[in-house]
This record gives C-alpha cells, structure tokens and sequence, in this order.
C-alpha cells in the first residue's frame, strides 16, 4: 500500500457548501478548485548577520531542506463537507466526509482529512501559512499535520457559495468584517509584498482552501500536565527551531492537537531531528516567521509560549471558557432559506 504523496492532488471538488452546527447536511452546493503551488520566495524570511550579532543566537540561515515528494501527481479529490471543526480570524474548519480519489494508484492510502477554507478577506493568510507547510515538509505527519495542498477558485462577486461562505463566515466570527491583515504590514516592513500576495489581498471572489490530515482533540483542560507531555511538546517546536520557524505568537492552546490515532489515521513518524515520536501536533502557521535564530534561541521564545498553554490548561474552569458561539436562529433560519 502506498500513502498519498503531498503533492498527488491537482484538483478538488467541494460538495455541501458550507454546514453548520445545526445544519451539518446544510448546502447542495458545489465547487471545484486547482491546486496552486507557492512561489519559493513568497515570503521574505528574516535574516540577522550573525557576525553584527555576536552572541545574539543568529545563525546562517539553513537553506529549505529539498522536498522528497515525487514528481506533482494528477489525481482529483471528491469530498462533501461535514461536521464543523473550529474556526479562528482566517479561517473556518470542516472535516471531509465521503472522499473519493481518481486518477491515483488504487492502493494509495488516504488518511482522514480536513478542509480549511479562508475566509474571503484572509486569502493572504492561508497562502502564508501553506508556504510554512512547504518549508516544513519534513516534519508533516511529526509535528504537524500532514498538508495534501493549497487550491483556489474564482467565484464571481454574486454566486450562493461565495454568498454562503460569507454567511457562514460571519456566523462564527461576526467581527471580522474589515479587520486589517496585521501580519502583512510586518511583512511589508521588510521590503515589498510577492506580486501574488500583493494581489491576493485586494481580490474579495477567491476560495481558497488547504486540505489538511484531521488531527484529535486539544490538551483536556483543568488538570495538570505530566512532564511527559511538556517535555513532548517542547521536543515538538525544536523541530520547528531546527528548520528556523519561529512561531511564538501562536502557540496556543487552540492550536495544539492530538496526533490522529484511529484505525485510518497514518502513524505518526519520528523527528529528522530529535528521532521522537510526538503524541501531539502544532497549527495554525499564519503568524510564523522564518528567522536566523540559532535553536537554543528560537526554543527560549517557544518556552514562553508554551508557559501561557500550560497556565491555561492547568488553571481552566469552565465559566470562563464559551467557545464557540451558539449560533442564532435568524442566521440559521436565513442559511436555511439558501438551501
Ligand atoms: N488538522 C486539523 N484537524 C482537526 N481540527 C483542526 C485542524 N486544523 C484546525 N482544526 C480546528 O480548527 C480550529 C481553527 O484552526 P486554525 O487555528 O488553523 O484557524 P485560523 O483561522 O488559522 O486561526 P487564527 O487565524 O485565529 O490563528 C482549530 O482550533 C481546531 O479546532
């Protein structure tokens, strides 16, 4: 049996656009996007001279190590979107239901997968983030999930499932309309925007998806973690140090998943770097920045972001704690009404 390649999908076809909590079957809708491939240089990364830096903790920067994936394959994947998953300021998460590969080798394993799909103002950051899944290709399916692409469609300013999307969008997270794109601003502090970026953020009728290996829960909240589980979470961003991504500002709790672990699921492997099976997986890479940090350094800034999730784990009780919103009927009743 053979695994699917990173690279094997070149198309996606989306049916049920867009459940909701009430209304997991909700949307007849269809769409088909293509597979995009981020440019190299997409992102600047952020280069310290080591020798104006002297005991700073720089270092040369690393080149990207070389991908091990085959040559781009041409399969097409066919899924209904199922029950919702999580949302945060770029994107809403839906598991995939019903997935059918052609035009791949029977025996290519699929492992349960889900689908992140940007909101329509946040395309820029889902490119962002998929260029971080290529540059940490060696450690998907160690400490990170497993990423099967980034695919994007033009749908026109009036179409239901852009419509859909919006509605869908604004029910969980109502504020976001107008919210300003901080981490393209910092982007932009070191030099102009890649022509696509700069062209993404202006565009408001693209979909824009990734397709991701479904991970487990979050950390259980309200009780102590074992140093087992500390020393393996901290094992897992020096995976992230050693490849030079620094991703301080989003470790956090939401953002931490069991590694998949049912029957279906693929095993997890050990790290290039530390040969350590992790229990648990990093998301959520819109506000990562690639740096010439030495890992000693990078891991000092992960520790302080680990030490917010442990107090939030082990100091949790529930009254504090009401995520997701319930939904209100008058939006539900208007996305009924779009079936
Ligand atoms: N691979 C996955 N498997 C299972 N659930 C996932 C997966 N990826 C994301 N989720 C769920 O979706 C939620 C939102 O995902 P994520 O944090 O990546 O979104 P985001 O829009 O990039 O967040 P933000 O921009 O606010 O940092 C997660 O907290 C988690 O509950």
């Amino acid at each position: 049996m053979a695994t699917l390649a990173f690279n094997a999908i070149a198309t996606v076809t989306l049916t049920g656009l867009f459940p909701t909590r009430k209304n997991p079957q909700a949307g007849s809708l269809t769409t088909q996007l293509q597979r995009r491939e981020v440019p190299l240089n997409l992102l600047k990364p952020a280069i310290r001279d080591p020798s104006t830096c002297k005991g700073n903790g720089f270092v040369d920067m690393p080149p990207r190590p070389p991908s091990k994936q085959p040559p781009p394959g041409n399969a097409h994947l066919h899924a209904s979107l199922g029950e919702y998953l999580g949302h945060g300021h770029s994107s809403i998460v839906f598991d995939l239901r019903d997935v059918q590969l052609s035009s791949a080798p029977s025996d290519v394993v699929v492992p349960p997968l889900v689908v992140k799909v940007a909101r329509i103002n946040r395309v820029t950051s889902l490119l962002r983030e998929a260029w971080f899944y290529d540059d940490m290709e060696c450690i998907q399916g160690v400490s990170i999930p497993r990423c099967y692409g980034y695919f994007e469609t033009e749908v026109p300013e009036d179409s239901d499932v852009r419509r859909q999307l919006l509605a869908v969008a604004k029910k969980y997270r109502p504020e976001d309309d107008g919210e300003e794109n901080l981490v393209l601003s910092r982007d932009q502090m070191m030099g102009p925007l890649h022509p696509l970026l700069a062209e993404r953020c202006q565009r408001r009728d693209i979909i824009a998806v990734t397709i991701l290996e479904k991970l487990g829960p979050q950390l259980p909240l309200g009780q102590e973690l074992s140093e087992e589980t500390k020393e393996d979470l901290e094992s897992m961003f020096e995976d992230m140090a050693h490849l030079c991504i620094n991703n301080v500002e989003d470790i956090r709790w939401e953002n931490i998943l069991q590694a998949p672990d049912t029957s279906s699921s693929l095993p997890s492997l050990p790290s290039p770097f530390t040969q350590k099976v992790h229990r648990w997986r990093a998301i959520d890479f819109e506000l990562a920045i690639k740096i010439n940090l030495s890992v000693p350094h990078c891991q000092l800034e992960h520790y302080c972001g680990l030490g917010g999730v442990y107090d939030h784990v082990e100091s949790w009780y529930e009254e504090e704690y009401s995520w997701p919103e319930e939904e209100s009927e008058s939006d539900e009743d208007w996305l009924e009404s779009r079936d």
